[in-house]
């Protein structure tokens, strides 16, 4: 500590003088120095001074939209400061909609006009009524930098006219006698994930390893037939799906580039330059198509790939196609479907089981509820099982696992008095569409999942959109809530669920930049078999 304080006082006397030698040009000088400036000082000058007037010119763009425009500046990109930093998509929304009890204000990702809202309304004039206007999300961002290798992946979530040929390709793999032909694959994969758990001898885990693994082990199986062989538990984590998944997942800042700079991400992607992640992708592509050509004998589980290969067609069909996905695009569809399905079941069901273990009562009475009901599809909804939806759809509503609704206009469009122009975004914060206390009343951030028994009209509520809205919602949303209800039913069937002695039950969410839910910290549970306890 004396050191500091003597350093910084050394550094205190010399300051003055190191002040007065610095020769500060008076005003009337500075067109002589620019005069004699090197020329790439004066091109850099001026082009900044260009794109200074234009970035100034584009930050007037929402002037007269009819909704407060929060004040841009250069050091926050515009206002979109909040995308690089966990909780920052949260932390403006509770700043600028919640606290001025506001439902829309506009803000400038760099130059482009961002309708930021919770107004269910407008959300489904956009997402639903004006779907022809907004059908696409972020178009403009190429594959984020991720490389083009996956760039088929990201154009499909993006770009509006791939994404119709190939979204009425794969809707059909979602179907109720394919959900069903998955359910008797998944079950044979939870009696071996429940051998394992037993194996725990009801030592603690993290529980993101057991629902990653049954969400990652269920969706492989019943989707491609692909087991995922782990001896231990508490090896998943360690496994090469879960970490090459998630070094694509928490990708660095310079991510952000891509989404700052309109055209950045394609300009990447036709030079072939990736920038994060790249062993990772390699890894992926080589996986994906392994899965695709190996030759299973049991191709009943193999339910998408038999499926897509089905509809396979060359890339010169695809051109005027409207069904049919070339060689290249099932390959992506299969990392989408990993990607987009496995975190978010996983993430849903580990904090479904951190509440459940914070609430005695609730555990005993689904247990109650559960305990006459066959593992049956026809039984998944919330007239034979109220409490176990209730208590799913609740975690989804405080605990989404996808945290923003993003929209791209793709010409000019009025909707609700705001004349979106083409270029411009819709994002709606979810967790804060879900906390609204407007919609949801006082007590909107406490976890209850009674209130959906009383109100069962909650189930369809245009405020309740954790699976997003319209016909670019989540492809993979019943087969989610198969999974979700079936993993619940058979875990709590089999296991009394118990934080260990030494943990506390203080986790926070974090909403990180890739818009994903973590827990603050790792949450801990003791598996108990029942046939020990009972
Ligand atoms: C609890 C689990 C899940 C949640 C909360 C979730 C949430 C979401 C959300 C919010 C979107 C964007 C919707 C929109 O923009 O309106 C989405 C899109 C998507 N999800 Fe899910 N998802 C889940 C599980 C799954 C599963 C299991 C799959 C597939 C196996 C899947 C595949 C997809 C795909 C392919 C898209 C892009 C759809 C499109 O652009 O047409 N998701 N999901």
């Amino acid at each position: 500590m004396d050191k500091v304080v003597d350093v910084l006082s050394e550094v205190r006397a010399k300051l003055p003088r190191a002040l007065t030698e610095i020769q500060v040009p008076s005003y009337r000088d500075i067109p002589k120095k620019l005069k004699e400036a090197p020329l790439w000082v004066k091109i850099s000058l001026g082009t900044s001074a260009v794109s200074y007037c234009y970035i100034r010119y584009k930050w007037t763009a929402m002037n007269d939209w009819g909704v407060p425009v929060l004040t841009p500046s250069l050091l926050t990109f515009g206002t979109a400061g909040h995308y690089a930093v966990d909780n920052g998509f949260n932390e403006l929304a509770d700043k600028e909609l919640k606290d001025k009890n506001r439902k829309t204000v506009g803000y400038y990702r760099l130059t482009s006009p961002v309708i930021f809202t919770v107004d269910h309304e407008l959300i489904n004039a956009v997402f639903t009524t004006h779907f022809g206007s907004f059908s696409a999300r972020q178009p403009d961002m190429g594959s984020f930098g991720v490389g083009k290798e996956l760039k088929h992946t990201l154009d499909i979530l993006t770009c509006p006219v791939q994404w119709r040929r190939v979204r009425q390709s794969i809707s059909p793999s979602f179907s109720n006698v394919q959900l069903e032909k998955m359910m008797s694959v998944t079950k044979a994969r939870l009696d071996i994930l429940c051998d394992q758990i037993r194996n725990l001898n009801g030592e603690k885990i993290n529980v993101k390893g057991v629902t990653g693994k049954y969400t990652m082990d269920g969706f492989l199986a019943g989707a491609m037939g692909v087991d995922l062989e782990l001896e231990d538990l508490r090896d998943f984590t360690k496994s090469k799906e879960y970490m090459y998944f998630h070094e694509i997942f928490n990708p660095g800042a310079q991510i952000f580039l891509t989404v700052f700079i309109p055209g950045f991400g394609d300009l990447l992607d036709s030079l072939e330059i990736p920038i994060y992640a790249t062993e990772a992708v390699r890894w992926f592509t080589g996986y994906c198509k392994a899965m695709l050509n190996a030759d299973t004998p049991q191709t009943d589980r193999r339910n998408f790939l038999e499926i897509f290969k089905k509809l396979k067609i060359t890339d010169e069909e695809a051109k005027a196609a409207t069904k049919g996905l070339t060689h290249d695009e099932i390959i992506s569809q299969i990392f989408v479907l990993f990607a987009a399905g496995f975190e978010t079941t996983a993430t849903l069901l580990q904090f479904a089981i951190y509440e459940i273990c914070k609430n005695a009562d609730l555990q005993e009475r689904l247990v109650e509820e559960i305990s006459g009901v066959g593992e049956d599809y026809s039984n998944f909804n919330s007239k034979k099982l109220p409490l176990l939806c209730a208590t799913l759809n609740e975690t989804l509503r405080l605990y989404a696992p996808a945290g923003v609704h993003l929209r791209y206009c793709n010409n000019d469009v009025v909707i609700n008095g705001i004349p979106f122009s083409k270029g411009s975004n819709v994002e709606v914060p979810v967790d804060a569409l879900h906390e609204n206390t407007e919609y949801w009343g006082a007590d909107a951030c406490d976890f209850n999942p009674d209130r959906w028994i009383s109100n069962p009209d909650y189930e369809k509520a245009p405020f309740f959109l954790p699976f997003g809205a319209g016909p670019r919602n989540c492809v993979g949303m019943r087969f989610a809530n198969m999974q979700a209800r079936l993993g619940l039913m058979r875990i709590l069937k089999t296991f009394k669920l118990e934080f260990p002695k030494d943990f506390v039950p203080d986790v926070k969410r974090t909403r990180l930049t890739t818009f994903l839910l973590a827990p603050s910290k790792d949450i801990d549970v003791c598996f108990l078999p029942r046939e020990y306890i009972n």
